[in-house]
């Protein structure tokens, strides 16, 4: 292994690593280590077992007099989250309007605040504070929608970029259904003029971190000529990458799918409106999809677009529940979004706490599949398709549905068991989804949603470090997190390394927060987290 060259930065890190593999599996390294040279992942050792061998691969790679972080018991590298829908204007309701359902809660609470991001004080107040709060939850990338404003957009655009996140910005484009005290008699074509302004604003900034993406709100609020002004955008600019990405709504609420095909009685469904006016590609995020028709999905799968799923946005408006196993066994690619303020959290951890429960009351509603060969024990395991007498032992043990559940041995990769090639694709529909789904949703699903997983979304060499580093004892003062040191000696206790670290995982999800997250990297670059500073 030749030596770094002169000019690089080294990092190391030693100690846990935790990052998703596919929807079905994760890698759980509890002895490894990592190197980023310049704010990239340049090498992973897996799997060394004490210092003395840390000293030898060290010297055998040339490294010498770099200081390396050793990770303390409790503490983890993971990759940071990818939240794939949010609405940075929507942040000063946060918690408020769960009364209403969607188009109600669009005339009421959120046109009439969106409004005021005209004003370019209030734009910088309110956003800067989004910036650094949508950090200290460990989004280290971001799929924003702002106002109609341009100026907003523009303000948006700064204040990520001095923040160091990584983040899609989308002037939203809208000319019809909108009170006028927003819209402000906008056409289609000051819309159009609106959103080249904004890329063009965006790219100005010649930020590897930071892209512009296309925002029709959705079919509603946009008129024919204007989806088709937006579709025709998306190749305008050649020169950046394949084509600009798109983000918008789609089959959310049932009164808001009814009112869209009044509005396109010619189009077959929803997502064709999307589809026919061009909008519909590789990196296009289609966000919610509570109603959507196995021949829509099909039309999403084939276009290469995803969904991103916001459980908690679909609870809180009262608007349905995604059917995300049945998305994720059709191949489609599905991200998770806080989807603010819809949503009333901005954490991709509450996201994924609701991910899991809808899955669950979707599993609960539907009957059970006859057991097939259960053996004496009673269960089967049709998750993972493989068997691993000892993880299915512990799983099974605190999952609440032996027979289906997603929540066992196929999160059990881990660096000294080597499982990932070993598992059948076993259906995800229906099922709940398993800690490996959720990390995978919140991170590596995210990525390939918006087309940057080669980029990030998980911890591999040649990846940017964009990486939170999950800090779970006593000390950082989360009492909701249970940290028992007596456990440690006890008989009939697990200590495998790998699994605790799992446990270590789903403790984080269900009973963590942002005092968890104690560093936070983009780029290799520390910007937030309980130990940093974001802007
Ligand atoms: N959740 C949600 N759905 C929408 N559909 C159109 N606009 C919105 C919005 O702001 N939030």
């Amino acid at each position: 292994m030749p030596a770094p060259p002169a000019n690089s930065i080294l990092r190391l890190f030693y100690g846990p690593i935790i990052s998703p593999v596919t929807p079905r599996l994760a890698k759980y390294l509890p002895h490894a280590l990592i190197c980023i040279d310049n704010g990239t992942i340049s090498w992973i050792e897996e799997d060394i077992k004490h210092e003395g061998e840390l000293s030898k691969v060290l010297e055998a790679k040339d490294i010498v007099g770099c200081e390396v972080t050793r990770l303390r018991h409790g503490q983890f590298l993971m990759p940071g989250f990818i939240d794939t829908h949010t609405h940075a204007p929507q942040f000063p309701n946060l918690g408020r309007g769960g009364q209403y359902e969607l188009l109600d809660w669009l005339d009421k609470l959120t046109f009439p605040t969106e409004a005021k991001f005209g004003n370019s004080k209030y734009a910088t107040k309110v956003y800067r504070s989004v910036v650094k709060r949508l950090l200290d939850c460990g989004t280290t990338t971001c799929c924003y929608y702002s106002s109609a404003h341009v100026v907003g957009s523009r303000i948006l655009a700064d204040i990520v970029h001095a923040s160091g996140q990584r983040a899609f910005i989308g002037l939203c484009n809208m000319d019809r259904h909108v009170p006028d005290t927003y819209l402000k008699g906008i056409t289609h074509d000051d819309s159009l003029n609106d959103a080249r302004e904004s890329i063009e604003y965006t790219l100005s900034l010649k930020s590897p971190l930071i892209r512009p993406i296309l925002t029709p709100r959705f079919a509603i609020s946009c008129s024919g000529p204007l989806l088709q002004g937006l579709g025709d955008i998306t190749s305008e600019y050649p020169e950046h990458a394949l084509r600009i990405p798109v983000q918008t709504h789609l089959a959310e609420n049932r009164n808001e799918i009814d009112f869209t095909a009044s509005l396109f009685p010619d189009h077959e469904s929803y997502t064709h409106i999307y589809e026919s006016h061009g909008l519909l590609g590789p990196a296009t995020i289609l966000a919610h999809g509570c109603y959507l028709t196995e021949k829509e999905l099909k039309l999403i799968k084939e276009s290469g677009a995803g969904v991103s799923h916001c459980p908690t946005s679909n609870f809180h408006l009262n608007s349905g529940i995604a059917k995300v196993g049945e998305w994720l066994d059709a191949g489609v690619k599905v991200g998770l979004g806080t989807d603010v303020s819809g949503g009333f959290s901005p954490s991709m951890l509450t996201a994924i706490q609701h991910a899991s429960i809808a899955a669950k009351v979707i599993a609960m509603q539907t009957p059970p599949v006859p057991a097939k060969s259960n053996g004496a024990n009673g269960h089967t395991n049709g998750t993972n398709g493989h068997t691993n007498g000892h993880v299915n032992e512990e799983t099974n043990g605190h999952d609440n549905n032996g027979e289906t559940n997603g929540h066992t041995t196929n999160g059990h990769t881990n660096g000294h068991t080597n499982g990932i090639n070993g598992h059948s694709e076993s259906p995800l529909a229906n099922k709940p989804l398993s800690i490996p789904s959720l990390l995978y949703l919140a991170t590596l699903g995210g990525a390939q949603l918006v087309a940057i997983e080669d980029q990030t979304g998980s911890l591999e060499p040649g990846k940017a470090f964009d990486a939170l580093l999950v800090d779970l004892r006593p000390e950082t003062g989360n009492p909701n997190l249970w940290w028992d040191e007596h456990e440690e000696g006890e008989a009939g206790v697990d200590k495998d390394p790998g699994h605790e670290l799992q446990d270590f995982l789903e403790k984080f999800f269900f009973c963590g927060d942002d005092r968890n997250i104690a560093e936070v990297y983009v780029q290799g670059r520390m910007v937030a987290g309980k130990n940093g500073q974001a802007v």
